[in-house]
């Protein structure tokens, strides 16, 4: 075993997500061989000692067979009824099966918005950390039942990322219908596996393609995508099939081994960068840029040209340069309404003029985080 994969077995605290396709049958039923052999996995890591938040994905298909439906439905009330069939039945198998073994499991649903709330999100990891000492096995699933098109995850690869860095844990096993990652489709004749993924190079050229199965959502882009952030949060991540998880967590040389990077964020510039919206945009000059950017600076109202969006003070915002590409994401100081009079002002000016809360620049530097942003569409 080499040093990186046998961390994967030392890790005190894990997260496991399954997708759907491991855990219910086409037949939109749960699979109950196979949730009782990734239970006794999950149960014997816990005997030797680990803690495992567990993220479930799979009440959608669960729920397809009980409300007699073939394939997954398109609209959104319908997938969430089944979402709501769905997850009791789960839940229910869940607690009996980790039963079996003398463990209880705690359900905890959450939507996106709970992840971009600040107060939602320090109560989400206050819970599960609460679980955790209590000797409870969290299980995680997106509350369905409530979320609108708009701020759904959809997949909950996204979600486990963040509930890693959440929980603080030392590895993520993404357990998938597909036993790694793979240069192209695996479907696809010319595939190859790919066994580590050091940094973006290792990915260059790598197609990544919708999901495989009838139930699965997000395919290869959303494990892709949540494998970075984890590891940009210094989480490593293992992908590999359902079928190899004992391997997997027992540090074994399966699946694709995402390695983790050297810097953990704090949870606020994880939080900001992966689990916020901007709801507006500031355009930001060439100085300003360079001030925010090159030398981490505060933003003031002096660099900013531009604004966009109606957002109120607290919320977070995005940063443009010149050309419109994000740069960065803050929780801003003032309300949209307000910054029109701001613009091109010195602090100084604002405070002589306005009174001495003007002079509060328009992001703190500590509420800031840098992104490599796609070009603004508007
Ligand atoms: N480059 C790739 N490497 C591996 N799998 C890929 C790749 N591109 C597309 N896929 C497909 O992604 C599928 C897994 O995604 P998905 O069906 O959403 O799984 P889950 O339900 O486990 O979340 C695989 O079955 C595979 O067919
Ligand atoms: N929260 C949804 C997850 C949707 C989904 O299909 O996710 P996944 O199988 O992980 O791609 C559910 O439980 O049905």
């Amino acid at each position: 075993m080499d040093n990186l994969r046998s961390a994967i077995a030392d890790a005190r605290r894990i997260v496991v997500k399954a997708g759907s396709s491991s855990l219910t049958t086409p037949q939109g039923t749960i699979d109950g061989a196979r949730i009782d052999a990734l239970v006794d996995v999950l149960a014997e890591r816990r005997k030797a000692g680990g803690e495992v938040v567990f993220v479930s994905s799979g009440a959608i298909a669960a729920g397809l067979g009980p409300l007699g439906l073939a394939r997954r439905p398109r609209d959104l009330a319908t997938q969430q009824a089944a979402a709501s069939v769905g997850q009791g039945l789960l839940i229910a198998r869940y607690a009996s099966s980790f039963e079996r073994h003398g463990l209880t499991v705690g359900q905890v649903l959450l939507t996106a918005d709970d992840m971009m709330r600040r107060a939602h999100h320090n109560n989400a990891q206050r819970t599960l950390q609460a679980l955790l000492k209590l000797g409870m096995l969290p299980i995680v699933n997106e509350n369905d039942t409530v979320a609108t098109d708009e701020i759904r995850f959809g997949d909950n690869d996204r979600l486990a990322a963040l509930v890693a860095h959440l929980v603080r844990a030392d590895a993520l096993i993404l357990l998938s219908d597909v036993d790694a990652l793979y240069t192209g489709d695996p479907r696809l004749p010319g595939s190859r596996k790919i066994e580590d993924v050091r940094s973006e190079a290792d990915l260059e050229g790598v197609t990544t393609g919708t999901a495989g199965s009838k139930v699965g959502t997000g395919g290869m882009v959303t494990k892709v995508e949540a494998a970075r952030i984890a590891t940009g949060a210094g989480v490593p991540v293992v992908l590999t099939s359902a079928d190899s998880a004992a391997e997997a967590v027992a540090g074994g040389r399966v699946g694709t081994l995402f390695h983790a990077g050297t810097h953990r964020p704090s949870t606020r510039d994880l939080w900001l960068a992966h689990a916020t919206t901007g709801q507006g945009k500031l355009i930001l000059d060439e100085g300003a840029v360079q001030a925010v950017v090159g030398r981490r600076s505060s933003l003031l109202p002096a660099g900013v040209t531009g604004v966009r969006g109606d957002f109120a003070a607290g919320d977070p915002v995005d940063l443009c340069d010149p050309s419109g590409r994000t740069v960065a994401r803050g929780l801003v100081n003032y309300d949209a309404s307000e910054i029109p009079e701001l613009l091109g002002r010195s602090t100084r000016w604002l405070a002589r003029e306005h009174g001495p809360e003007y002079e509060r620049e328009l992001i703190h530097r500590d509420r800031l985080v840098l992104l490599t942003g796609e070009p603004s569409t508007d």
